[in-house]
């Protein structure tokens, strides 16, 4: 669970359920939030604040107890919004006199703002976009730096990600990262594995920002090393694919997701849509990975590969049109700062819900109180596997 607003004092997570024994420290989750602000066409704000990062629970001298796990991410930006903001009431003479604190009447399409403020009661969307918004993504990039550690520490599982779509630029089909490449794929200013496509992808950016607009695009995450046997088929919520479209979706702005080649599965024929078993001398493989890792809910074996559509910011510099809901009359939607594009942050975050996923399947699976006891508990389950 996560709480915090964009522009409040920090964010904060608390994570229940992990064992003891993994190597974590607030270096680790710096360098995964660091992350977070890569990408060209992410606006000013990623640029001046600072995430300031403290675990203030469940870890003792960079390892993990077994208790909650409590992160805070702080925003070095608060001490200008700690009258806005504030938790505790402020005279209202001193918020007059505050340009930051005049409602915000005019909501903006594609935002939580106009059905949040009907639902909650509110004349006024910061009430609403303060939570809404992306910022949150900050505290779920720091679980799952954790949920990360553990399924490489504990089991030998490994999470990358890239972008392989970006408004109406696509990389070359077929590229897929591996864990050798994160470096090379955050050197990249859009995360993307083909140079060329990068290239244009650039001049998309910069095209978008001349014209006041913005652009979405695609991203893919691949998991290695998830043994056979992680989520199941007999229930609708236990389904790995299902909980992995569930955390992705969640994601701000994402608005589609794709389990393995699902859509070119959907226009192509059974005899081309599906990965053939053929046995080797390591036992039964697959020829190909068109289910991206996943059959009737259950993880191959195979490499896991989930994409993620993340729809245009909605924020434009020429803002959409919309409504005054004081006066209900027509109006230009609120004009924010905004980034032009967030598709390579929103594959950084995507990584982290997808580790989560897999870090609570991996544990209903192993169960274990320790990294110890649950890589036991994997090597007994693969050394008793009947069929190899
Ligand atoms: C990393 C990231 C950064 C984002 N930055 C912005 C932004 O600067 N401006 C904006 O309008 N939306 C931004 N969004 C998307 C909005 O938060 C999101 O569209 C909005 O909260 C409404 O939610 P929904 O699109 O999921 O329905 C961002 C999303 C992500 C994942
Ligand atoms: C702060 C972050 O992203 C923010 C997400 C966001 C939105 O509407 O989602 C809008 C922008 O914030 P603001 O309107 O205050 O400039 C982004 O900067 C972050 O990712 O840490």
């Amino acid at each position: 669970m996560t709480a915090g607003e964009s522009h409040g004092p920090a964010l904060v997570a608390i994570i229940d359920g992990l064992p003891a024994g993994i190597e974590i420290s607030s270096e680790d989750v710096k360098a995964e939030l660091a992350r977070r602000r890569l990408g060209y066409g992410r606006g000013a704000r990623m640029k001046f604040e600072q995430d300031v990062v403290e675990f203030i629970g469940g870890v003792r001298h960079g390892s993990s107890l077994g208790s909650p796990v409590a992160i805070r991410v702080a925003n070095s930006e608060w001490p200008k919004w700690d009258r806005v903001m504030s938790p505790d009431p402020v005279d209202e003479a001193e918020l007059a006199g505050l340009a930051r604190n005049a409602p915000l009447t005019r909501p903006r399409p594609g935002h939580a703002d106009l059905a949040g403020m009907q639902k909650y009661h509110h004349g006024d969307a910061r009430p609403i976009l303060e939570r809404a918004s992306a910022r949150e993504t900050a505290a779920r990039v720091a679980v799952g730096t954790v949920a990360k550690a553990f399924l490489s520490q504990a089991l030998g599982i490994e999470i990358v990600s890239h972008v392989v779509e970006l408004g109406s630029v696509a990389a070359k089909p077929g590229l897929l990262p591996t864990p050798a490449d994160r470096e090379a794929v955050d050197a990249d200013p859009l995360r993307c594995m083909d140079p060329d496509a990068s290239a244009k992808m650039v001049a998309e950016v910069d095209a978008a920002k001349k014209d006041a607009d913005t652009l979405g695009g695609i991203v893919e995450v691949v998991v290695y090393g998830a043994p056979p046997g992680l989520g199941s088929h007999v229930q609708w919520d236990r389904k790995l694919d299902a909980r992995l479209a569930m955390a992705l979706t969640s994601i701000q702005a994402i608005k589609g997701v794709e389990i393995g080649d699902a859509f070119t599965q959907a226009r192509s024929r059974g005899s081309q849509a599906h990965d053939e078993m053929v046995p080797t001398p390591d036992g039964v493989k697959r020829v190909t990975d068109r289910a991206g890792g996943l059959e009737g809910g259950i993880t191959t074996g195979e490499p896991i590969r989930v994409r993620a559509a993340m729809k245009p910011i909605s924020s434009l510099t020429r803002p959409l049109a919309t409504i005054d809901v004081v006066t209900g009359e027509k109006a230009e939607a609120i004009n924010q700062r905004s980034d032009v594009c967030a598709v390579p942050a929103a594959a950084v975050v995507a990584e982290s819900m997808t580790a989560f996923v897999l870090a609570e399947a991996a544990l209903e699976k192993f169960g274990g109180d320790s990294v110890g006891e649950i890589s036991r508990n994997l090597a007994g389950y693969l050394e008793g596997l009947i069929i190899r």
